[in-house]
């Protein structure tokens, strides 16, 4: 296998997954000694990755894909089809068009790891399902924005000048100047639904065009709106004021059918609606009756509820609504920059690095990552150290994860901290892999709560922190020693040179470099006991990396943790067991 250094940003993604397919194999193994160098080995790949692109994509960013994956470009899949290809992929991206539901995921095998939506609505991804299978979801949030908001205007002025009417009136053959005399926009009042993105664009682009625009929305901030001269005002306010309508929100439970027949009545009549975001904000049915009964004199819509609509939709064929094949996102610009923006959003997932883009998991910066990285190590590795101290039979339900820091709790993001603990507890005791996508997840699965506590300390925030500790309560352990005053099993560690340290056993303080396997032995303090153990693993030819012996008092008890290299065969571990001033004695692997 070749042996490649990265960033550290790399240890996040990838390097937490057990591959269920031989092929694609990606490890994070511990720093390098290097003392003071953050440098993580990525042990790579058997084959290239498989990113399989369900639709359309700008040639830039196959480009991009390409040079680092194996990529099969196969549209207009069934879901069928598409379920069974998805347990060859490594990658999925798709656009609006392709439903990427639970069967998907399932349908895997636990191969995919990266969805890629090259768009802005996540709304055809169902997210639970992905983060349950630990698949990262990103999107191109920015490449489409101006492509919509000139798409929302267009449809704006093409709908209050009836050019899609006219233009068919004419090559039908008529000539119908008194029937197709439109409404001017200057002046008017533009609801915009939505103040993100698309929204903000789009009224900017209006208040160009001499409109009065008003918006909507309940997160956006206020100043942000009064920079570019728009009040933010209250749904009813909204739509009850407006003469046209344009939404910019994302379908979300809480946006489903937001117009509806209890909103179309509270609207202007005469009221124009324009809708580039998704069909099911709207009931369209009750936009029918709207239309019919003349309180919305004209619709003009990208999106629909189910796409594409049935030929016969009594919304399409109304002869007051204008219709396109949601073409929001689709100009030659536009595609290519989500093409690119996609791609490599793709590819740093697959090379596990945090995308800037993620949806389903949290954004940590760079800078913060590569502050983390030595920490992510060890909060992994105190993970995997407590929970083989527990005892068999005693269930792991309750940890603690104590982190000593002299900076404030908004200077230190402890989520990706907690996330790799979590994998420390969960994989060595079971088949499943854990991420940053599903680390919470399958820690309320599996019914563990982890709570985490902050020790203010004085002195400089300079080093993110001291030392984390985990506490698992209620649980016996196979190394009594390992439970401390408080009854529960406990260990703690530090970051010294870059390296992760074992610091703390139970009470007994201990310093052990956290690599390879480790032996904690508890002992009566006496001479010549480092001795008697290190001849035993001599024999056995394991070697050892690190020892150190802390005790409550000369001559007392004292435990002993030793780093060893290998895995010593059970006739060495048997000996070491079977020396008598040796009370207690467990083989951890790290
Ligand atoms: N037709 C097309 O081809 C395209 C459609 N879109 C759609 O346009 C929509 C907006 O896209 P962006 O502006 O890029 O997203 P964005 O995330 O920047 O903006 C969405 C805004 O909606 C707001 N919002 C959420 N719930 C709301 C509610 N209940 N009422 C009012 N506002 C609410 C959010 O606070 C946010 O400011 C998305 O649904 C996206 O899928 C985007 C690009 C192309
Ligand atoms: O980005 C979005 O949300 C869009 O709706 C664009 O969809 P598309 O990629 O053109 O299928």
């Amino acid at each position: 296998m070749a042996a490649a250094t990265s960033s550290p940003s790399s240890l996040v993604f990838t390097s937490l997954r057990k591959p269920k397919t031989p092929s694609f194999t990606w490890r994070i193994s511990t720093p390098l000694r290097h003392p003071k160098k953050a440098t993580f080995i990525v042990m790579s790949m058997d084959a290239k990755p498989t990113v399989l692109v369900a639709e359309k994509l700008g040639q830039a960013g196959l480009e991009l894909l390409k040079d680092f994956a194996n990529v099969d470009c196969s549209y207009n899949l069934t879901p069928e089809e598409l379920c069974t290809k998805i347990s060859l992929c490594d990658a999925l991206i798709v656009r609006s068009g392709t439903k990427v539901n639970r069967e998907v995921f399932e349908s895997s095998g636990g191969r995919l790891k990266v969805v890629g939506r090259a768009g802005v609505g996540i709304d055809n991804v169902d997210l639970s399902a992905a983060t349950e299978h630990g698949c990262l979801v990103v999107n191109a949030p920015t490449a489409n924005t101006v492509a919509a908001a000139e798409h929302g205007i267009a449809l704006i002025t093409s709908m209050s000048r009836n050019i899609a009417q006219a233009d068919a009136s004419i090559k039908a053959g008529k000539w119908e100047r008194n029937k197709y005399v439109g409404v001017s926009l200057v002046g008017k009042t533009l609801a915009v639904m939505g103040f993100g993105k698309v929204g903000t664009e789009v009224a900017r682009r209006a208040k160009g065009l001499g409109m009065h625009v008003i918006a909507h929305d309940p997160y956006a901030p206020a100043d942000r709106a009064r920079a570019i001269g728009v009040d933010l005002v209250s749904f009813d306010e909204a739509i009850s004021t407006a003469d046209f309508i344009s939404l910019h929100m994302p379908l979300t439970p809480s946006t489903n059918k937001v117009l509806n027949d209890e909103s179309f009545a509270k609207m202007k009549k005469g009221v124009r609606i324009v809708n580039v975001a998704r069909g099911g904000v709207i009931d369209e049915d009750a936009l029918v009756r709207a239309l019919d009964a003349g309180r919305v004199a004209q619709a003009a819509l990208d999106v629909f509820t189910v796409e594409p609509p049935s030929k016969d939709s009594k919304l399409v064929q109304h002869e007051n609504v204008t219709v396109t094949p949601h073409l929001g996102a689709s100009t030659m610009e536009a595609q290519e920059g989500v093409a690119i923006e996609i791609a490599e959003a793709v590819v740093g997932a697959l090379k596990g690095e945090l995308s800037a883009t993620a949806v389903n998991a949290p954004m940590v910066p760079a800078e913060v990552l590569s502050e983390l990285a030595p920490y992510v190590v060890l909060a992994e590795k105190l993970g995997r150290l407590a929970v083989q101290l527990v005892g068999g039979g005693s269930g792991v339900k309750t940890v603690k994860v104590t982190y000593a820091s002299a900076r404030g709790p908004d200077d230190l993001d402890t989520r990706l901290l907690r996330a790799m603990i979590t994998k420390g507890l969960i994989e060595p005791v079971s088949s499943a892999f854990v991420n940053l996508v599903n680390a919470d997840f399958t820690a309320k699965q599996r019914g563990i709560r982890i709570t985490e506590e902050r020790v203010l300390l004085d002195g400089s925030p300079e080093n993110p922190i001291e030392y984390v500790q985990v506490q698992i309560a209620n649980v016996e352990s196979r190394f009594p020693s390992a439970i401390s005053e408080t009854g529960d099993i406990k260990v703690e560690g530090k970051v010294k040179d870059g390296l992760p340290h074992l610091t703390k056993v139970g009470s007994f303080d201990v310093d052990v470099s956290m690599e390879g396997n480790l032996i904690l032995c508890k002992q009566v303090d006496q001479p010549g006991m480092i001795g008697k153990v290190g001849t035993i693993l001599a024999e056995g030819n394991v070697n050892v990396s690190f020892m150190s012996v802390g005790r409550i008092a000369p001559r007392k008890q004292a435990v002993m943790a030793i780093g060893v290299d290998e895995k010593p065969s059970k006739e060495t571990l048997k000996k070491i067991g079977n020396i008598p001033a040796i009370e207690e004695f467990v083989f951890l692997k790290l």
